[in-house]
């Protein structure tokens, strides 16, 4: 069972966040978040005309209700939202595209820390299923946990959420959503994030919630939820902690970072 649940419930799903939770902040924040950043102008002038650039175009004139928007205003917008670190659907696709190309190209890698992996297994193993819930667009997620240190995490998890599919992560009614996505009780799912009015959402709605300070994160403790430094207290009664399923190349030495 999940050890750390509130009053020991059995979860019949867990549901994790990245940043900050499966992966390092620092990452997030200072490697993922520039490479898109310095590529809006270049990314666009490169695909102008395009699907997936009329896509984000149509994305942006939604979010802000208006068509009257050029394709400059459009990148600027996307440009204050980058800056803001803004959780919105438009950005989060573009960043997603651009972030492809660097997967694909070997210039990025989604980093994942060592108790991650091992979680995943042994909750697969037990059988409790495994969920992604990021702000990152649900493509993003699938790149980042294609491309780890511990190779493709992809065959480890049974879906993934993000804010087009379930909705704001603050939002009390994207824990709903996805409850009825995943067919389980609130009661019996499982969220585990950094953020703190994440996690109070997630428990309005029912859910049990874990919170996570990784070491070298110095943001102060999260109230109202028992905090944890890796997933291992996590792990089932019966699974051994200490081993590490695969080896990891380039993303330890990030491990702690916050
Ligand atoms: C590879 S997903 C990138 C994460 C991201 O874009 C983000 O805004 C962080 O959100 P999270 O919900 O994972 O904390
Ligand atoms: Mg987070």
């Amino acid at each position: 069972m999940l050890a750390a649940g509130p009053g020991n419930v059995p979860a019949q799903a867990v549901v994790l966040d990245i940043e900050g939770t499966t992966g390092s902040l620092s990452h997030v924040r200072d490697v993922l978040f520039p490479y898109a950043r310095e590529r809006f102008d270049s990314w666009a002038a490169a695909h102008r005309g395009s699907l997936p650039w009329q896509r984000v175009l149509d994305a942006v004139r939604t979010h802000v209700h208006t068509d009257d928007i050029t394709e400059k205003d459009a990148l600027a917008l996307l440009h204050q939202w980058a800056d803001a670190d803004a959780k919105a659907p438009p950005l989060k696709t573009l960043q997603g595209l651009i972030w492809a190309e660097g997967y694909a190209s070997g210039a990025l890698h989604g980093h994942v820390y060592a108790d991650v992996p091992r979680a995943l297994e042994r909750w697969k193993a037990r059988g409790t299923a495994r969920y992604i819930y990021s702000s990152g667009s649900e493509a993003a997620q699938r790149d980042w946990f294609g491309h780890t240190a511990y190779g493709d995490l992809r065959g480890l998890l049974d879906g993934y959420f993000d804010l087009s599919s379930a909705g704001p992560k603050k939002s009390v009614d994207s824990y709903r959503a996805i409850s009825r996505a995943v067919r389980a009780p609130a009661s019996r799912l499982l969220f585990v994030s950094d953020v703190g009015e994440e996690l109070d959402a997630a428990a309005e709605a029912g859910w049990q919630t874990v919170a996570v300070r990784r070491p070298g994160d110095e943001r102060g403790p999260v109230a109202g939820h028992p905090t944890i430094a890796s997933l291992d207290p996590l792990l089932p009664d019966d699974a051994p902690t200490g081993t590490v399923s695969g080896s990891p190349t380039h993303a330890d030495k990030e491990q702690h970072h916050g």
